[in-house]
């Protein structure tokens, strides 16, 4: 079991989307000095850790690729995770208390975190970090793999933001119809956007309400609000979040949320990145928002979710398209 607590950012986002230049960034920071990098590519040669050795050259850093191998540790991510944190720190650096995985443009979030599951000796907290290509912006959702990956994620950070300036303002409003329960960054400030995305993760949900909005997301992707009737029995709750993960099966992006149970006295947070959930625990803030699920997922119609069994559990918030045609979409946010 490692002394610290490590905070483990899982980088995601799709193909270009400037990934490999926040971790530049990140790298290139005074406080990098206790961070050390995987980083898995789609291709042949290792780019990514080329360019990311320039900028934190004394950092241990592990290829999962045919690229170069820093550590000298093998292609197994759980493996790679368990060398870095068991291997002595380089003389003059302090204890490692942050891993940065940058992934390829099209992994899909679900395994990365499935494989991380296996190292519960280590003391790690899991935050996804999903990169949102201002220049791309919404029209990227069409991929499977984009949406998925913003669905898992805790923040999602607006990149080459100084190419289309103009475009920061709405970028909250469209992160949150991709997913309404990550924390939106959107700044000109690179330096700003840069500490925020990779600061430990401390409070996992904001303890503000959920709203919906008219307005329609990506038409292949559904956001909708799911609130508890009441007070519920917990093999309720999981019998209906196990038959949600078998009924929607890989178009289940993202389930994220608080439910009140008969048999615990604070809400549970609920959550799932595809249909791996994270065990529910009690949520302990001081006064936590009305229990509510979001539920992201792709190419779904509103019957599919609403007829899951046990039925009757729950109400269900959807908006229709503006276009009127399938009632997929709906734009869901934080509101004070
Ligand atoms: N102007 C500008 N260009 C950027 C920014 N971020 C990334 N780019 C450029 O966009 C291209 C892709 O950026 P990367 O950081 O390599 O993106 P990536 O997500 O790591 O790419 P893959 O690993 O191929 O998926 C490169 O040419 C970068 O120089 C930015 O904030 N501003």
């Amino acid at each position: 079991m490692s002394a610290v607590i490590i905070d483990f950012f899982v980088l995601t986002g799709f193909l270009g989307s400037g990934k490999t230049s926040l971790l530049r960034d990140v790298l290139g920071a005074e406080t990098a000095s206790d961070t050390a990098v995987i980083v898995n590519e789609a291709g042949e040669v290792g780019l990514d850790g080329v360019l990311l050795r320039e900028s934190g050259d004394d950092l241990p850093m592990a290829m999962l690729s045919n690229g170069c191998v820093c550590c000298q540790v093998g292609s197994d991510l759980a493996f790679t995770i368990d060398r870095l944190i068991m291997t002595p720190r380089p003389a003059g650096l302090p204890p490692l208390r942050r891993i940065i995985l940058e992934t390829s443009g099209l992994s899909m979030p679900g395994p990365v975190l499935r494989q991380l599951a296996t190292l519960a000796e280590h003391r790690m907290r899991v935050a996804v970090i999903a990169t949102y290509d201002l220049t791309r912006g919404l029209a990227v959702a069409e991929f499977e793999e984009a949406a998925a990956q913003w669905a898992a994620a805790h923040r999602i950070v607006a990149t080459k933001a100084d190419l289309v300036p103009d475009t920061l303002i709405e970028a909250p409003v469209s992160i949150a119809q991709l997913n309404p329960v990550a924390e939106a960054i959107a700044t000109v400030d690179r330096t700003a956007a840069v500490s925020a995305a990779f600061a430990p993760l401390a409070a996992s949900l904001p303890s503000r309400e959920v709203a919906l909005e008219r307005r329609a997301a990506h038409p292949r992707l559904a956001l909708c609000l799911v609130r508890p009737r009441g007070e519920i029995a917990y093999a309720d709750l999981a019998g209906w979040l196990d038959n949600v993960a078998g009924a929607l099966g890989e178009r289940l992006l993202r389930i994220k949320g608080l439910v009140r149970v008969h048999e615990a006295p604070r809400p549970l947070l609920v959550e799932s990145v595809g249909t791996m959930f994270s065990p529910p625990r009690q949520l302990t803030a001081e006064k936590p928002p009305a229990p509510f699920l979001v539920v992201i997922a792709r190419d779904i119609d509103r019957a599919e979710l609403e007829q899951v069994a046990p039925t009757g559990l729950f109400t269900f918030s959807w908006r229709a398209s503006e276009s009127g045609v399938a009632p997929r979409g709906i734009r869901a946010e934080w509101v004070t």
